[in-house]
């Protein structure tokens, strides 16, 4: 038999993703010992129930003691507080990792506070769900997703290496860029787009002609899509558009002149511009298929276990 990838994993957090990463590294046997920590107690006491790991903390410090590899599964905006926190505990070599939606920020908030004997290995899974908390993980999602690493210009390569090696453990497929080109592709392929499905909830929910009754008993296939979107984390996305702000608004320009140019089209009868552009989105819709990166069942036939607890607003930590 193979030694465990790691000797003891610390997970910071264990939510949707924290969770998820508990199972596989359990299937796969990646650690021998798996430390969970997050910091209320009731979701510690429900992730004990599940059997998530080895043992379970209220203090982060004591989750990172001897670890080897320590994971942040917790909403961005709270990286920086935890990076500090745990700082002085850190193992001499420990691999530090979280997973956040957003790179730049995360690295700006929590590198500060490592000390210099510690590698810092960023990385985002592009691989989730609108539920969240510790019952709403599952094995598979990571499977056949990518994940995304971007690692300092300091940070050792064998700890990159082992990272990549991790996830690839978790069956994603890793890539490695700059935090800040993570951060402008996610823009417009997550963050824009998870804005767009709670604007057009809330329109929906906001109208006065329409009642809502009428919005969810005639609600087609496509807003229903939305709906799912918008059943997203509020904490974690409200973290997500704060700390990736400069990007967000960058691509939300360009999509408000991109509608402007479609509202034009409608008032002057010009099909041609509609048909075109629903030609070419189509197109890429097909690639994105082709490609095999079609989730379609984001829970895979789970069914909801959310439990959307508001967290506080880090002013308010
Ligand atoms: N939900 C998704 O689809 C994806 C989320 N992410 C990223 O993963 C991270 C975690 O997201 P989820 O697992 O979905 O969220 P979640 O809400 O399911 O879990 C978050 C966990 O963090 C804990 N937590 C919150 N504040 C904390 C603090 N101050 N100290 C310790 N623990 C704290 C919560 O109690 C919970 O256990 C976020 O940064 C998010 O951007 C990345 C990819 C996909
Ligand atoms: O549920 C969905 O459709 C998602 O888009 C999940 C998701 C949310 C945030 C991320 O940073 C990555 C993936």
């Amino acid at each position: 038999m193979t030694a465990p990838l790691f000797d003891r994993v610390a997970l910071i957090g264990i939510g949707l993703i924290g969770s998820s990463l508990a199972l596989n590294v359990k299937a796969g046997g990646l650690a021998r010992h798996v430390a969970v920590t997050t910091r209320r107690r009731e979701t510690l006491e429900k992730a004990e129930a599940l059997g998530l790991g080895d043992s379970y903390h209220l203090e982060a410090a004591e989750a990172v003691k001897d670890a080897d590899f320590v994971i942040l599964s917790v909403p961005v905006g709270v990286c920086g507080a935890i990076a500090r926190e745990i700082a002085p505990h850190l193992r001499q070599g420990a691999i530090v990792s979280d997973v956040g939606s957003v790179k730049g920020a995360v690295i700006e908030q929590m590198r500060p506070h490592l000390p210099e004997t510690a590698e810092f290995v960023p990385a985002h899974p592009l691989a989730g769900t609108e539920h969240s908390g510790p019952e709403a993980g599952f094995v598979e999602l990571f499977r056949n997703r990518w994940c995304i690493l971007t690692p300092l210009a300091d940070t050792d390569p064998a700890a990159v290496a082992k990272v990549r090696t991790f996830w690839e453990a978790c069956g994603a497929n890793v890539e490695t860029m700059t935090a800040e080109h993570h951060d402008l592709v996610l823009a417009i392929v997550s963050h824009v787009p998870h804005l767009i499905a709670y604007n057009i909830v809330g329109t929906a929910a906001d109208l006065e002609t329409v009642t809502q009754q009428e919005v969810v008993k005639f609600s087609a296939s496509g807003f229903r899509d939305f709906t799912r979107i918008a059943a997203s984390d509020p904490t974690m996305w409200r973290d997500v558009f704060l700390t990736n702000r400069d990007a967000v608004l960058e691509m939300l320009a360009r999509f408000s002149e991109d509608l402007a140019s479609l509202q034009r089209a409608i008032r002057w009868g010009d099909g041609d511009t509609l048909f075109d552009l629903f030609t070419r989105t189509r197109a890429i819709r097909r690639g994105i298929i082709e490609a095999g990166q079609d989730t379609a069942k984001p829970n895979f036939g789970r069914e909801a276990t959310a439990t959307p607890a508001r967290e506080p607003a880090p002013g308010e930590r």
